[in-house]
C-alpha cells in the first residue's frame, strides 16, 4: 500500500478530464446487448470500467481498446450460460450486471473486492426470486443467480441506489413481455436514471416514465451504433474546486448540457461565491470570496467529498443534507470527509445524513486516512491548494479505480503529489 503526500500550491491552468465513467458504464453493456458491432469513444480505461468490460466478455461478447476508441461486438452476447462476473469494487458494474445475467438465464457468479462484497444487493436478492432467479448469498458476495427472469412488475426504492433501477432498465426490454418498474419510495441521484434512459435511446431501445416510476415495453432489441461520450463532470468537480478555493482553473471536455447530475458542481460553487465561467465544452472556476451555504446532497452523491473542501474556507456554517446515502459508498464518506478535515485542522460536525463544515482560512496539513477510496483521496489533494504544510494521505493508488491519471493532470496545472511507496 503507498502513501501520497500533496505539497501546498497555488493551481492554475487547464485540464482535460476523462470520459464520464457513468456515461461508459452504460454505452458498454448497450453496445454489449446489440446484436452487431458498435464504437464508442473517447473511453479511458480505470479499474471500474475494466470490470464492466470484464464482464460483457464473461457473458460472450467482446471488445477491444485502441486509441481510445472501444470497439465492442455484442454478436456472442450469453453465449456463455455460466460465468464467473467479477466487479472488482464497482458498484455500478455490480448492480447493473445482476440483472444483464438474470434476464440472459445465466447461472452467475459475482465476486468482488475491498468494500464492494459488504455494499447493499438485498434490493434484488429480494425482488428477483419473486421474478424466476434464484439468489445464493451469505448477505453479500460472492452471489450466484440461477433462472431465467421473467417480465412482471418491480417494486424498488428510489433511495438506497438508483444503480438498482438502471440495472433493470438496461435489461428487462429484451424480456418478451412487458414489465413494470414501481418506485417505493422517492427517486435520489435522478441524473444517473435520465443518464440511462437517454443512453439506452441512443441505442434504439425506449423505456417511458411513469407517474410512479417505469413502464418498459418489451420485445425490444438493442441496435449498435457510433457512440460518443462527454467528460466526467464528478472527475471534473476536484479541479473546479481548486480553482474556486485558490487560483484558477479551467476543464476542458465537459459538457453544458450533459445529463450529468453532477454538472450542478457549476452552479454549487458559484453560490459559494466562486467566480464560474461555463461555455459549451468547457468551465473555468477562479477564487472567489467564499460564503456559506445549503447543499440537497441527494442528486449528487459523488460531490459532497470536494465540496466539503469548498466549505472548509467558506465564511460561515456550510449545512450539507440528505446525504446518508454516502454511507454505503466505497467507504463511509460522511465519516471520512469529517475526519479528513478535522485532522487538517477544518471544522466539521457529522450529523446522521449530513455535515455541518464552519470556515477556517486556511488546513494545517497533516496525516489523513484515504480509506481507500478514491474521492477521499482526490479530496484531500484539493486540500494541500489551501493548506500550510504537506498532506499525506493513505491508499494513494486508490484514484485507479475512476481516474488513473488524476496525480498527472493534478500536477500538471501546478500540484505536487509524490506517491511514496512506504511499504
Ligand atoms: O449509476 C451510476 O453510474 C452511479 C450512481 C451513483 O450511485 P447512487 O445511485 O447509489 O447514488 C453514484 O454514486 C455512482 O458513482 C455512479
Ligand atoms: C460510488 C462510486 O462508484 P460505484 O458506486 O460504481 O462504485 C463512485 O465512483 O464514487
Amino acid at each position: 500500500m503507498s502513501d501520497v503526500k500533496f505539497s501546498p500550491f497555488v493551481p492554475n491552468g487547464t485540464v482535460n478530464v476523462p470520459p464520464s465513467k457513468s456515461d461508459v458504464h452504460r454505452a458498454i453493456i448497450c453496445a454489449a446487448m446489440a446484436n452487431g458491432v458498435s464504437r464508442i469513444s473517447p473511453v479511458a480505461l480505470s479499474n471500474d470500467i475494466k470490470a464492466t468490460i470484464g464482464c460483457i466478455k464473461a457473458l460472450g461478447a467482446d471488445a477491444v481498446l485502441e486509441n481510445n476508441v472501444l470497439t465492442v461486438d455484442g454478436t456472442n452476447m450469453y453465449k456463455n450460460k455460466t460465468a464467473l462476473l467479477d466487479c472488482g469494487e464497482s458498484g455500478s458494474t455490480l448492480r447493473f450486471f445482476i440483472p444483464i445475467a438474470a434476464v440472459g438465464n445465466v447461472n452467475a457468479t459475482f465476486v468482488g473486492k475491498g468494500k464492494l462484497p459488504q455494499r447493499p444487493i438485498g434490493i434484488f436478492t429480494e425482488a428477483l426470486p419473486k421474478a424466476g432467479t434464484t439468489c445464493k448469498t451469505e448477505g453479500g458476495l460472492p452471489l450466484e443467480i440461477n433462472g431465467q427472469l421473467k417480465s412482471g412488475i418491480f417494486e424498488i426504492p428510489g433511495n438506497v441506489s438508483s444503480q438498482f433501477i438502471t440495472g433493470l432498465l438496461l435489461a428487462l426490454p429484451i424480456l418478451e413481455g412487458d414489465s413494470e418498474i414501481v418506485l417505493t419510495s422517492p427517486l435520489e441521484s435522478v441524473g444517473y436514471i435520465a443518464m440511462t434512459i437517454r443512453t439506452m435511446k441512443q441505442f434504439g431501445v425506449n423505456i417511458d416514465t411513469t407517474e410512479n416510476g417505469w413502464h418498459i415495453k418489451g420485445g425490444q432489441t438493442y441496435k449498435s451504433c457510433n457512440y460518443t461520450t462527454d467528460g466526467d463532470w464528478s472527475q471534473a468537480a476536484f479541479f473546479m474546486v481548486l480553482g474556486a478555493v485558490s487560483g484558477k482553473v479551467t476543464v476542458k471536455g465537459v459538457a453544458k448540457d450533459s445529463t450529468q447530475g453532477d454538472k450542478k458542481c457549476a452552479e454549487i460553487l458559484a453560490r459559494f461565491g466562486a467566480k464560474v465561467t461555463q461555455l459549451d465544452n468547457e468551465v473555468t472556476v477562479e477564487k472567489g470570496e467564499l460564503k456559506a451555504i445549503t447543499i440537497d446532497a441527494s442528486q449528487i452523491p459523488d460531490l459532497v467529498p470536494v465540496l466539503s473542501v469548498c466549505a472548509a474556507f467558506a465564511e460561515g456554517t456550510t449545512k450539507i443534507i440528505n446525504a446518508e446515502r454516502l454511507r454505503i459508498k466505497e467507504c463511509d464518506r460522511l465519516k471520512a470527509t469529517a475526519e479528513l478535515l478535522n485532522n487538517l485542522g477544518g471544522k466539521v460536525k457529522e450529523l446522521s445524513d449530513g455535515l455541518e463544515i464552519t470556515g477556517v482560512s486556511s488546513l494545517k496539513g497533516g496525516n489523513v486516512n484515504g480509506y481507500n477510496d478514491h474521492r477521499i483521496v482526490m479530496s484531500a489533494a484539493v486540500c494541500a491548494a489551501r493548506s500550510d504544510e504537506d498532506i499525506t494521505a493513505t491508499f494513494a493508488m486508490s484514484i485507479n479505480k475512476s481516474y488513473p491519471d488524476f496525480y498527472i493532470d493534478y500536477n500538471s496545472i501546478g500540484g505536487k503529489a509524490n506517491v511514496l511507496d512506504l511499504r
